[in-house]
């Protein structure tokens, strides 16, 4: 629930104050700094993909729909946290930018932040989507991206408060299928996180993949070092090279 003073600002500002800052530290301000990096890597582009931040109690979360790169601050939505999982049908935001909807990836976002994450980032990089492609023949609850003795590895966590990933171990990422609607992921990376709890990433088949982490810093770091494993591993494969030991 909202607290009452929000509720009571939102009938009559849209709580603007929210996403107004001079801090660039700030979710409004740095989802789209955010959001223009990740255009320039390809793992936002033809408005795909996205990032949302967890702030105290509120949820940064951009809109749908929207070239995210070109995304400013007065358009992003803010919930209360804790919130419900389908809050657009709630009416639970407690800043909503006339003319726009929120992110199709709400849901999604809302689980990882619901598994103790600061921030939640989803990319179509196409090596995310051709690691899911290379892997395909493994399909149902097993199917896993695995990759070892890479460096980069070192990049990821081992789980929570387990300490970072070492050379000698082995990454295994969960693939989840895609489906007809982003939304209707959410029961997908649920059941992932659930058989794989010491992840921070799920890749979702012929899609892209979600990467969470603790903060902002995080999230992104672990997002750019598998986004560099799976390009790795793409190219690996186009040598002949294997990428598990
Ligand atoms: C061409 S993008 C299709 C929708 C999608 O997969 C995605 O990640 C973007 O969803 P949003 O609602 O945030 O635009
Ligand atoms: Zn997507």
């Amino acid at each position: 629930m909202a607290s009452t003073e929000d509720q009571v600002v939102a009938t009559t500002t849209n709580n603007d104050h929210l996403v107004q800052s001079d801090d660039p530290e700030h979710p409004a301000n740095l989802i789209p700094e955010l959001c223009r990096k990740f255009y320039n890597w390809g793992w936002v582009t033809g408005t795909g993909g996205g990032t949302s931040i967890r702030h105290g109690d509120h949820i940064f979360i951009a809109p749908s729909g929207v070239q995210k790169e070109l995304m400013k601050s007065e358009n992003i939505f803010v919930l209360q946290w804790p919130t419900k999982k389908y809050p657009a049908e709630e009416r639970n935001y407690i800043r909503r930018p006339l003319k726009l909807n929120p992110s199709a990836c709400t849901p999604l976002f809302l689980t990882a932040f619901e598994n103790g994450a600061g921030c939640c980032i989803h990319t179509h990089s196409q090596w995310a989507v051709l690691v899911t492609l290379l892997v395909e023949r493994e399909k149902g609850p097993d199917a896993c991206f695995e990759i070892s003795t890479i460096e980069q590895i070192k990049g990821i966590p081992r789980g929570k408060g387990k300490g970072m990933l070492g050379y000698y171990d082995t990454l295994s990422i969960p693939i989840i299928e895609n489906t007809a609607f982003e939304e209707d992921l959410t029961s997908g990376l649920e059941a992932a996180m659930k058989k794989y709890p010491d992840t921070y990433a799920v890749l979702v088949r012929r899609h892209g993949i979600y990467v969470w982490g603790d903060n902002v810093a995080k999230a992104k770091t672990q997002c750019e070092s598998l986004d560099y494993l799976f390009q790795l591993a793409v190219e690996m494969h186009k040598l002949g090279l294997p990428w598990v030991k």
